[in-house]
């Protein structure tokens, strides 16, 4: 299935250097992985977790879960030699951190063919958000809401109220730029009610997905970011409503008491395919 159409309902981070948890992920309900050789790894072991992660890779077993690489940035000593390295692994894309212009993108560019995404986590990146987003090799933004709270000397609240702007912000210009955008990580791995909150925010707000930092998270992100079974049989009846109104030269239908039009049939058929893709996967 094409990359971009994929689901990322789900996104999980793994330590690149962790055996075990590279070993665990393939058995996940899992959208898409965030294989980390930056943050979640220690100076010490970023060369070895190069080795380590190449051979989880190349070994397989994660089936369709999208693969994509997260690399130091290019201005750390570690930067050239992951892009190279990851260029070479069996995964489907490079993530790179802190962008905060396309000239960062196009150094990756240089140095690899693969999709890129990028980390959307310092002031001047958001502000230069839209210009990332259409960066001709870009497919996809990642919020990292850690690093955003520091550099904003922001405090973490239920609401998010401090991060609504950047949050806003850079779905703006992913939307407007066809990229994907998947919502920030949730630190608080044992607060369920608390993720449940976060997820249904971010999908209010129109986010793909949310990343996660630990397996027990999967299961309220998958479900807060799924269409719900009432969503996908309104989607069915105003595709069908809508269809039979044009029959009759209407270009108006009404389901449930409420107008569907053109713009609303394009959302149940994007409702439906997101269904489809997510009944793809776990075939
Ligand atoms: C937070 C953790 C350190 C907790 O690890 P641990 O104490 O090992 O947890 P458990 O004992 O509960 O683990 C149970 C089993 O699950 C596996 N596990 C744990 N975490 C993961 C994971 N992320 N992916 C896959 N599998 C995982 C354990 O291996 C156990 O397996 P088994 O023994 O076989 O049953 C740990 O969860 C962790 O390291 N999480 C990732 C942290 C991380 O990646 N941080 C960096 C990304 S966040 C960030 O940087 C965002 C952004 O840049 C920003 O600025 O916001
Ligand atoms: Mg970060």
């Amino acid at each position: 299935m094409d990359l971009a159409l994929r689901p990322y309902r789900s996104v999980l981070y793994i330590p690149g250097s962790k055996d075990r948890a590279l070993d665990k992920a393939r058995t996940l309900t899992v959208d898409a992985i965030i294989f980390d050789l930056e943050d979640a790894v220690a100076p010490g072991e970023k060369v070895s977790a190069r080795d380590t992660l190449a051979a989880a890779l190349a070994q397989g077993g994660y089936g369709r879960r999208t693969r994509i690489v997260r690399i130091n940035g290019l201005e750390t000593e570690w930067g050239e030699a992951d892009a190279k390295a990851a260029d070479a692994m069996d995964c489907d894309a490079i993530l790179l951190p802190k962008v905060e212009s396309t000239a960062q993108l196009d150094a990756l560019a240089r140095l690899t063919d693969k999709p890129l995404w990028a980390m959307m986590e310092t002031p001047a990146g958001i502000l230069n958000a839209q210009a990332i987003g259409a960066h001709p090799r870009l497919m996809g933004m990642v919020m990292g809401t850690n690093d955003l709270a520091k550099e904003l000397s922001a405090r973490f609240r239920a609401d998010r109220l401090p991060m609504m702007s950047a949050l806003g912000h850079c779905l703006l210009a992913a939307k407007a730029t066809d990229c994907v955008i998947v919502d920030g990580v949730y630190n608080a791995f044992k607060d369920d009610a608390g993720l449940a909150e976060e997820c249904h925010q971010g999908r209010d707000m129109g986010f793909d997905g949310k990343t996660l930092i630990h397996p027990a998270q999967l299961e309220t992100a998958n479900a807060a970011f799924a269409p719900t079974e009432a969503e996908v049989e309104l989607a069915r009846r105003q595709i069908e409503a809508y269809e039979a109104a044009e029959k009759e030269g209407q270009g108006v239908a009404v389901v449930d008491g409420k107008i569907v039009e053109n713009l609303h049939v394009a959302t149940a058929k994007s409702t439906l395919a997101k269904a489809e893709a997510i009944a793809a996967l776990s075939e």
